[in-house]
């Protein structure tokens, strides 16, 4: 399979290695100082494109993939405040997009049984639930795509929450999600429910960021072909 890479940082190197391992070609690597790559043939005749950026780029990226109808994987974070929009944009196009926050295996069933803990706690009302999520220094966004994405799992089951806040609950109804930036942590996430007898935590721990290209890689050979907007949930059997 033919792919570009779009973003050659610390996931699109970890990217590059997984997609030569699998007998993938990498055909284009499109990084800051190269956006005129966009128009190239070689980026055009990818069967796929990798996107993993920053928060305030990714949008014209996405866009620009719409118009050359090469299919995007998209991994960045941050700027999904205005997913709706860009899905509209994607299908005006006829266009393809895999979007996740988090690509990694363990974090999808990590998140499954988040899912599942939350429904159970609504017969539990002395625990409540909150959230901590630690990342290296360099990361821009907090709190990370991935917590946000448990967070809706959280907001969806447990009707006694509605809403996610940064830091510190104001409202009972408020799901409090503390970010810590530390070191070359390459991510943990932490669901806490604490009643007044016990504590109940899950943790999921990367211990290094191979995870999360792995199934970038595998999301690209997923989407290669498709049209329309692409989830883990259509990539994975649960
Ligand atoms: N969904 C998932 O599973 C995961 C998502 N992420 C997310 O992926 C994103 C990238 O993470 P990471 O690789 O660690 O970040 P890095 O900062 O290491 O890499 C980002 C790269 O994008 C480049 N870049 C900046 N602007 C553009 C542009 N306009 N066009 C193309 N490339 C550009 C940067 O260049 P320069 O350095 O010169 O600015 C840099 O090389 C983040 O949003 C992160 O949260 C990370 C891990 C897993
Ligand atoms: O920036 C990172 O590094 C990561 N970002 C993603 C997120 O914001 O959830 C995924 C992973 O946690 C690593």
């Amino acid at each position: 399979m033919k792919i570009a890479l779009i973003g050659y940082g610390k996931m699109g190197h970890e990217i590059e290695q997984i997609a030569l391992n699998r007998g993938h070609e990498i055909v284009s690597i499109i990084d800051m100082d190269n956006t005129g790559e966009f128009d190239s043939e070689a980026f055009r005749s990818a069967d796929v494109a990798i996107e993993f950026t920053r928060p305030e780029v990714a949008m014209s990226n996405l866009s620009r993939c719409f118009d050359a109808q090469v299919p995007v994987v998209c991994g960045t974070t941050g700027w999904t405040a205005h997913l709706e929009e860009v899905k509209k944009e994607m299908t005006y196009k006829n266009a393809t997009l895999f979007w996740a926050s988090n690509f990694s295996l363990g974090v999808n069933i990590f998140a499954a049984v988040n899912r599942y803990l939350a429904k159970i706690m609504n017969s539990y009302p002395d625990y409540n639930v909150s959230m901590v999520e630690v990342h290296h220094t360099q990361k821009l966004d907090a709190p990370s795509g991935t917590a946000i994405t448990l967070a809706e799992g959280i907001l969806n089951e447990l009707d006694r929450k509605n809403n996610w806040v940064k830091e510190v609950e104001g409202r009972p109804e408020d799901l409090a999600i503390v970010s810590k930036r530390e070191g070359a942590v390459p991510g943990i996430h932490e669901i806490i429910y604490e009643s007044e007898m016990d504590v109940i935590s899950i943790k999921h721990d990367a211990k290094t960021r191979r995870g999360f290209a792995l199934g970038a890689v595998l999301a690209a050979e997923f989407t290669a072909g498709k049209k329309g907007f692409i989830t883990m949930s259509d990539l994975l059997p649960f």
